[in-house]
């Protein structure tokens, strides 16, 4: 054990025994911004050891975006990859059975959804058990997560599988915190809170930056942020994910077991990948899920193409984002474009490109001659 993760135990057992109350929160922001650097600082150096970051497994992007399966061995997850998309992926009742990235696609509503089947990952992963990192490098860059679960093991692993993917900077299902930050040279700390915040206030803040040796910067918070939210921010290289926790194989288990779980668990969907149960609502909440943007193209003069929308993900939606994925050069000759559908006034309306599409808009881009 290096010295670095000896003290990240030590930070943990002292963070268990505080409280969380108002007299203590300095103390525990102080201790969460030393954790995370601690954290970061024991991933560099295995990066190093390695020979680089857990990059994940030579898999060429296609389609319009990508989800990845995250999960305990056998859980099914080449099962689930082959009822979804048709494409062979080694199934058996042993545990590492798939050792490698096997990619497959599903057709949905005109999108083309890649969809990659990862070997099973176990706790410890990130710090480099197993595959892990190279699976979790993987999973950060997806769409959507899809974590699958055996209904028939505990629950807990589902948190077990969280705390990996946390631990290597993934947040599932939350927004990108509204935090602008920015390190200066001098000026001390401008500190701004445009709305009423719970938890930090501009000491709470001075002490967090304090651990990262920060004395002169500039914050303002957008949102009513927690301390965890913050150190995210500073820390940076997070990405935010949507996810699925699928529960495979309820096949196995009784109505009554599926009924508490589904009362207690959001994001939850339960299926059997063996038996195509609940399959067709998967490509549904997939879809659901990944929040894609069809845009439909008219050619001047012509109707629109119904057939092949243009995808736009992450909520990247204005009409640049639209041009960029149509040409790199696009935007140059960009004059104006027609917009007819949800998020036009009135039909065509003429737009700027800053202006946001909508699910199923029509576009007609009118080039500078
Ligand atoms: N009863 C039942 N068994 C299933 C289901 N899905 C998968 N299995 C079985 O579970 C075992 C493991 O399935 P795999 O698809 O290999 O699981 P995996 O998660 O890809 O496993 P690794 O690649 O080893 O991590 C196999 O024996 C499957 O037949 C299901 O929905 N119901
Ligand atoms: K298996
Ligand atoms: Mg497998």
């Amino acid at each position: 054990m290096s010295d670095a993760q000896r003290r990240i135990m030590d930070i943990e057992v002292e963070m268990a025994r505080t409280q969380k109350n108002k007299a203590t929160m300095s103390h525990l922001c102080a201790l969460k911004a030393r954790l995370a650097a601690l954290k970061r600082q024991v991933i560099e150096q295995q990066n190093k050891k390695s020979g680089g970051p857990g990059e994940g497994f030579e898999v060429r992007a296609t389609g319009d975006a990508r989800v990845g399966f995250i999960g305990f061995p056998s859980v099914g997850k080449s099962t689930l990859l082959t009822a979804l998309t048709g494409v062979y992926s080694e199934a058996a009742d042993y545990e590492f059975t798939t050792l490698t990235c096997v990619p497959g696609v599903m057709t949905h509503d005109g999108a083309r959804i890649q969809i990659l089947d990862l070997p099973g990952i176990i706790e410890g992963a990130k710090d480099g058990k197993g595959r892990g990192r190279q699976v979790i490098g993987c999973a950060r860059t997806c769409d959507l997560i899809l974590l699958v679960l055996d209904a028939t093991k505990p629950v807990t692993h589902k948190i077990l599988i969280e705390k990996e993917l946390h631990g290597f900077g993934i947040r599932l299902n939350q927004k990108p915190p509204e935090i602008y930050f920015k390190k200066r040279d001098r000026g001390g700390l401008n500190f701004q809170a445009l709305v009423k915040q719970s938890v930090l206030n501009k000491d709470l803040v001075a002490t967090i930056l304090r651990e990262y040796k920060i004395t002169h910067a500039e914050i303002i918070l957008r949102q009513d942020c927690t301390e965890d939210q913050l150190i995210d921010v500073i820390e940076g290289n997070r990405v935010y994910i949507p996810c699925l926790h699928v529960f495979n194989k309820i096949d196995k288990v009784s109505r009554q077991e599926m009924e508490i779980f589904a009362s207690k668990l959001p994001h939850f969907l339960p299926i059997s990948g063996a038996l195509g149960w609940n399959i067709d609502v998967l490509k549904n909440k997939i879809w659901e899920y990944m929040h894609l943007t069809r845009i439909y193209t008219k050619p001047k003069g012509d109707m629109p193409d119904f057939t092949q929308p243009v995808i736009l993900r992450n909520y990247k939606t204005s009409v640049k984002d639209f041009c960029r994925r149509i040409h790199k050069r696009l935007m140059d000759e960009f004059k104006h474009a027609l917009v007819w559908g949800s998020s036009a006034k009135h039909f065509p309306q003429i737009v700027g490109s800053g202006h946001m599409l909508e699910d199923e808009d029509v576009i007609q881009v009118v080039k500078r001659i």
